[in-house]
Formats: C-alpha cells, sequence, structure tokens
C-alpha cells in the first residue's frame, strides 16, 4: 500500500511532537521527569508527558500552517493559537502545566520562515518573538515574571527574544560535537541538555529553589560537562550528584528540558551541513 504523503505542516508538527517524545523519554535526566522517575514533580510522569505532547500536535500544526508576512496580524493569529494550545495542554494534563514553555520556543519555531541553517530560523522565530501580541490578556503575574522581577533575570520570553541563545550557543553546539565526538544518541542529547543548563536563567528552578538552586543546576551541569560528559563514567557520576542536589533543592529545570525539545526540533528542520 501506497504511503500517504503529509503536508508540510503536518509533517513539522509530527517533528515537534517528536521532539516532545525524545526529551521526556531522555534518561536520566537531572530530577525531569523520565523512563526511571517523576524527578523534582509530584504531579507529572511520563505518561502524562506522552498524552501532553499527543494533545499539542494538532496545535503545532494549525501554527506551522500560518502564512503571510510575519507582521503584527501574524503575531496576534499565533498568540491566539498558543494560548488555545496551552488550553488543551491542561484539559489532557488534568490542569498539570507539563509544556507550557515548549509551546512557546516551538510554536515560535514552527511559525518562522523556513531556513536551511539553524542560526537563521533562531533569528527568524526570535524577530517573532520581539512582536507585540495585541491580545495578550491581562493575567496574574506567572512563575515566570514573579522569578524575574526577584532576580531580575530573563526568562523564556527574553531568550527567544534574543534568538534563543542557549539553543544557538550551547544546545545545538554539544549535541553536534558529541555526535562527532562518537557518542552515542542518547549521550549526545543528555550532553545537549546539560550544556544548555550550564547557561539558563531557568525560571521554574528560580521559582522552586531561587539563586540557590539555579547556581547548583549550571555549576553541576558545568561539572557532568567537565569531567567528560554524560557519556563517561566520571561524568555519570557528577550527573548522579547534580541529580541529588536539585532533587533536594526541590529544583526542576522544566525551562532546559523545554529547550532541549527545542534544540531537537531546530536539528531536524536545519540538519548539519556536510563539510
Ligand atoms: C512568554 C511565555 C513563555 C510566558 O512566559 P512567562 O515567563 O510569563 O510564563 P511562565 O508561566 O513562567 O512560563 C514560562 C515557561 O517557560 C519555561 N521556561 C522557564 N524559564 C525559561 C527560560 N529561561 N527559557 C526558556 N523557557 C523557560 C518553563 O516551562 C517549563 O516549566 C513548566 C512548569 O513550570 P511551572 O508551571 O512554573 O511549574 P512548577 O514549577 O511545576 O509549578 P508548581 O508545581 O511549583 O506550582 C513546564 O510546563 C515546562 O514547559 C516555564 O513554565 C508564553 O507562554 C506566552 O506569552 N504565551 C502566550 C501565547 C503566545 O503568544 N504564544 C506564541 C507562540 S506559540
Ligand atoms: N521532562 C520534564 N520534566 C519536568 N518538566 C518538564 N517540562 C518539560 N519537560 C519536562
Amino acid at each position: 500500500m501506497k504511503a500517504l504523503a503529509l503536508t508540510p505542516s503536518a509533517h513539522k508538527a509530527a517533528l515537534a511532537r517528536w521532539a516532545l517524545l525524545a526529551e521526556a523519554e531522555l534518561t536520566p535526566k537531572p530530577a525531569l521527569v523520565d523512563r526511571r522517575s517523576s524527578g523534582a514533580h509530584g504531579d507529572m510522569d511520563l505518561a502524562l508527558m506522552r498524552r501532553s505532547a499527543a494533545a499539542l500536535e494538532p496545535w503545532f500544526e494549525k501554527m506551522a500552517a500560518l502564512t503571510g508576512p510575519r507582521n503584527g496580524d501574524f503575531r496576534a493569529a499565533l498568540g491566539l493559537l498558543g494560548r488555545e494550545a496551552e488550553s488543551a495542554m491542561l484539559a489532557a494534563t488534568g490542569g498539570i502545566n507539563t509544556h507550557k514553555g515548549a509551546i512557546w520556543a516551538l510554536g515560535l519555531l514552527l511559525a518562522a520562515p523556513d531556513a536551511p541553517q539553524a542560526e537563521a530560523l533562531l533569528a527568524s522565530a526570535g524577530t517573532l518573538a520581539q512582536l507585540a501580541d495585541p491580545f495578550s490578556p491581562a493575567l496574574p503575574p506567572s512563575h515566570g515574571e514573579q522569578a524575574m522581577a526577584r532576580y531580575k533575570l530573563g526568562g523564556a520570553r527574553a531568550q527567544a527574544q534574543a534568538g534563543f541563545p542557549q539553543i544557538r550557543d550551547q544546545g545545538l553546539p554539544a549535541l553536534r560535537q558529541s555526535r562527532a565526538r562518537g557518542d552515542s544518541e542518547q549521550t549526545a542529547r543528555l550532553n545537549s541538555l546539560l550544556a544548555i543548563m550550564t547557561a539558563l536563567s531557568d525560571t521554574c528552578v528560580l521559582h522552586r529553589a531561587g539563586l540557590k538552586g539555579l547556581d547548583a543546576m549550571q555549576q553541576g551541569a558545568q561539572a557532568v560537562l567537565d569531567a567528560g560528559g554524560a557519556g563517561t563514567l566520571a561524568g555519570r557520576r557528577a550527573l548522579k550528584r547534580l541529580d541529588a542536589t536539585l532533587l533536594a533543592l526541590n529544583a526542576s529545570a522544566g525551562g532546559a528540558a523545554d529547550l532541549l525539545a527545542a534544540t531537537l526540533l531546530t536539528d531536524k528542520l536545519c540538519p548539519e551541513q556536510e563539510g
């Protein structure tokens, strides 16, 4: 039987769902939901993450199908879809915030114009994030806004508006360098996550564990990479220590996990050029 071809937007949405699943299944991640455990979360597990990813795929398809100049009207349409996707996620998870940051990052990447090079795609997604969203509702301050006001650090919005520096400068280079030196795909993804953690102002960590938690995440992730990365014995030991430290602080790096999913999607949409 002949396989049915997917439309380009359905294909991109399937890649986005795949990226969410690849992130969630990646094991062992420090203090995050994975195949081993729920990490620092009493309210999430892998089955919930899978349900959330499935519920989001149709919304990713609608975001990828948006056309026209990337102007205020386009941004308004994307914002409406983003908020509907958040509602669909909450309906599928019984009100648990599994993927809010991922909807934001992946939505911007899917709605940006196609680009062969990752740097160009990330920059275009950043430009889209800089446009004002005219229908943005006035809501009580989110966890991210509370953390940003308290610690004067940028969160998910600033990350996107700057063209996703932690994907461009940490996540994607670490993924590709790790593969190039012969690491397994799982190790390359873990090293990518750790590289993101070394530099991210993750407002989930800040909200739950303050600057102490953020320092523990950044320095602990750097220690794993300095020990040789997740593929070495010394790196695995350091990763175990990072897991224990973050669990003791109740610090979950949900923002870093979202950016790993966004890194994996970027890697698929803009494969590395030969030579
Ligand atoms: C611009 C928005 C991202 C809103 O941003 P804001 O910072 O105001 O909102 P938050 O509610 O805090 O959500 C931001 C989520 O982004 C992730 N994140 C955190 N730091 C960063 C970072 N530096 N860079 C990138 N991403 C980051 C993070 O998501 C993950 O954590 C979630 C769990 O968090 P939380 O609810 O706080 O849960 P718990 O700690 O478990 O809570 P308790 O148990 O303690 O109660 C999880 O979902 C992960 O995904 C942050 O949560 C954007 O959302 C927006 O404006 N949207 C409007 C629609 C729109 O315009 N869309 C357009 C594109 S589709
Ligand atoms: N694997 C994960 N664990 C906890 N929070 C997350 N947010 C996105 N992915 C996550």
